[in-house]
């Protein structure tokens, strides 16, 4: 994927189209109450008008001396008048349970299907991506709010509507209320504007203050701040992001308030005036009473009637936001998702290899390349050992390998076709890999395990053979439930070690049968010595069983460099460059970086 922020198409049309889509969303999930809720909506648009005509009718009826007309009308206004009330309390109550059903369950599950369940890895990287999956996730209820909030606008228009017909059948003059109603929505919205750019600009200081707090509330983060007396500076790090977000936020927030009051001021001004030429209308005797009983009703409900429909423009502002990055999210998924569609098929098997040709990679966000100019062909079946230093490049060159992220030049060939043409959840199915910071996923052991092939996840003979091969058969032996143990203490379940952790990392990556790239990355940094020699010899013999089978290429990453002298192809990389390859004895015949730091390390393991 490029590092271009994609288009959203369509202006003012996408937020129209976006709008219609989650109402379908509603009506398939609620058919009844979504009717039920636009049903309410209208009639309450058109309630006031009748209100205010049955009044009308009701006090021209007693001018005329006609009882029987004026009691029907009078019950028709009181009973419109109650009507009212009814329908608000029912809208409230059913926007509630929609925006709580639909909003929660069904958006979150949308939001992470549609965006967060991306193959790739570096949108997870990337601030512009985040700060919008930020957002997103706090507001996802907020679509839905923002959906049916349009529909509100839509009905407080026809209320509207209806009420400046009414008052220019009284007085065309008064239609100029009109152009007082506008000036303060326009006000309004420049305010919530300002609002949304604030909390995406603060979004990226929110989400520091909330990484700091879990750091020093998690076990992990918690027990190193705590030995470290680091409590205090930690504190004071996330009250420093923490004032960072919420002034930018206030700022914007006091400055919408501003522009809220002048535009109520300017509306109070017209109103005034209105109201003085009507006082004048009826001092000259001009039209009927129920004329003026009429105008005076609508005259006051306009009030009400600009303010809620000034309120719901704001709210469907507010939450512009969110759909801006909602679709902004969306569109960036599509194009990941495009790129992949005419991707072509992972080969059944590896017949030649994998091969590195120039290839360059900068992390997103950075200027400068992690890797650069790397050349090396992975033979079909062969087990390659990429050693070096700390921080020269190892972990993300795996990470290339396993496609999540591309390269910013060169190539990386799977059998002659590029990787990036591959369909990426293919090359995914197709790869299995330990990571050096391995998820700690705290369910069943079973579980935890079997998902390294979701397709056999309850296959507990499958799941039993990956735990041998991870040698942690006496592992699942010791604990209480076997298979069935529930992992992690904050669940009621066991807590395991730094080594025991590594290990369901080690059998989750034993599950698949059929891989076409096995990545082990430094797969015994939290194991003993006895236990590494073990796991390597099983590894080893797996590779070769692997190799028979899909010519997989076995790539283990190790900073230790007695583990790997078995390889058939070791790699050594500094910074960022391949400097040395060839066998173990090849590259002691050679006498140069690889020699010298596998003598280093021999003397420190005979020393120690
Ligand atoms: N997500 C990232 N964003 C930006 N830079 C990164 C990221 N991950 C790694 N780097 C940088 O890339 C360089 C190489 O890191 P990498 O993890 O590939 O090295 P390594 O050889 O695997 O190191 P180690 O032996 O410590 O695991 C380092 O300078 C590191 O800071």
């Amino acid at each position: 994927m490029t590092a271009t922020a994609p288009t959203v198409p369509g202006g003012w049309s996408r937020y129209l189209r976006l709008w219609l889509e989650l109402l379908g969303l509603c009506r398939r999930a609620y058919p009844g109450r979504t009717a039920g809720l636009l049903a309410i909506k209208l009639v309450s648009s058109v309630n006031v008008a009748a209100t205010a005509l049955a009044l009308q009718a009701t006090v021209d009826a007693i001018v005329h001396g006609d009882v029987t007309a004026a009691a029907a009308a009078g019950v028709a206004a009181a009973v419109t008048y109650a009507l009212s009330a009814y329908l608000l309390t029912l809208d409230f109550t059913l926007m509630i349970l929609m925006v709580d059903s639909v909003g929660a369950l069904d958006m979150t599950r949308r939001i992470n299907d549609e965006i967060v369940g991306l193959d790739a890895l570096d949108h997870l990287e990337r601030t512009e991506v985040l700060d919008r999956i930020t957002v997103v996730q706090a507001g996802g209820w907020s679509l839905v709010y923002g959906t049916w909030t349009v529909v509100d606008v839509v009905a407080g228009a026809i209320r509207l509507g209806l009420t400046l017909l009414l008052l220019g059948t009284v007085s065309p003059w008064l239609l100029l209320l009109l152009v007082f109603a506008a000036l303060p929505l326009w006000l309004d919205r420049r305010g919530q504007h300002a609002v949304a750019k604030a909390e995406t600009d603060t979004a990226e200081a929110f989400r520091l203050q909330r990484h700091l707090f879990n750091l020093a509330t998690e076990a992990a983060g918690g027990k190193e701040i705590r030995v470290s007396a680091a409590g205090d500076a930690v504190t004071e790090l996330q009250t420093g992001a923490w004032d960072e977000a919420v002034r930018g936020r206030t700022r914007a927030r006091l400055r919408a308030a501003g522009y809220k009051v002048v535009g109520w001021v300017l509306f109070t001004a017209g109103f005034a005036g209105g109201l003085v030429m009507l006082l004048d209308r009826a001092a000259r005797g001009q039209g009927s009473v129920g004329d003026v009983v009429l105008a005076i009703t609508v005259a006051v409900t306009l009030r009400d009637s600009i303010q809620m429909t000034v309120a719901r423009v704001s709210r469907t502002a507010s939450s512009a936001g969110v759909v801006d990055a909602y679709l902004w999210l969306r569109a960036y998924a599509a194009r990941a998702r495009d790129a992949d569609a005419d991707g072509l098929p992972t080969p059944a098997v590896l017949r030649e290899g994998i091969t590195l040709e120039g290839v360059r990679f900068t992390y997103p966000g950075t200027d400068r390349a992690t890797l650069d100019g790397l050349n090396c062909h992975l033979p079909a079946g062969s087990v390659v050992a990429v050693v070096g230093e700390y921080g020269s490049g190892k972990t993300s060159l795996v990470k290339l390998l396993c496609k999540f992220y591309q390269p910013d030049a060169g190539t990386i060939r799977v059998d002659g076709v590029d990787l990036a043409r591959l369909v990426t959840a293919d090359w995914h199915a197709r790869t299995s890999a330990a990571f050096q910071d391995f998820g700690r996923f705290q369910i069943r052991f079973g579980q935890t395990v079997g998902l390294g092939d979701v397709q056999r996840l309850d296959d507990r003979e499958a799941v039993r053979e990956a735990i041998r091969a991870a040698d942690a058969d006496a592992l699942v032996q010791r604990l209480p439930e076997g298979l069935d143990t529930q992992l992690g203490r904050r669940f009621d379940g066991v807590d395991l070690s730094e080594g025991q952790w590594q290990k369901t990392a080690l059998a989750r990556a034993s599950m698949r049968r059929t891989p076409l790239l096995l990545v082990l990355d430094e797969p015994t940094a939290s194991l003993d010595a006895p236990s590494e020699h073990a796991i390597f010899e099983r590894y080893m013999a797996r590779a070769r069983e692997l190799s028979a089978r899909t010519g997989t290429v076995t790539v283990v990453v190790s900073h230790r460099f007695s583990t790997v002298t078995d390889a058939d192809l070791i790699l050594v990389l500094h910074a960022g460059r391949i400097v040395e390859s060839g066998t173990h004895d090849e590259l002691l015949a050679i006498g140069g970086r690889y020699a010298q730091l596998y003598g280093i390390q021999a003397e420190a393991y005979a020393a120690g």
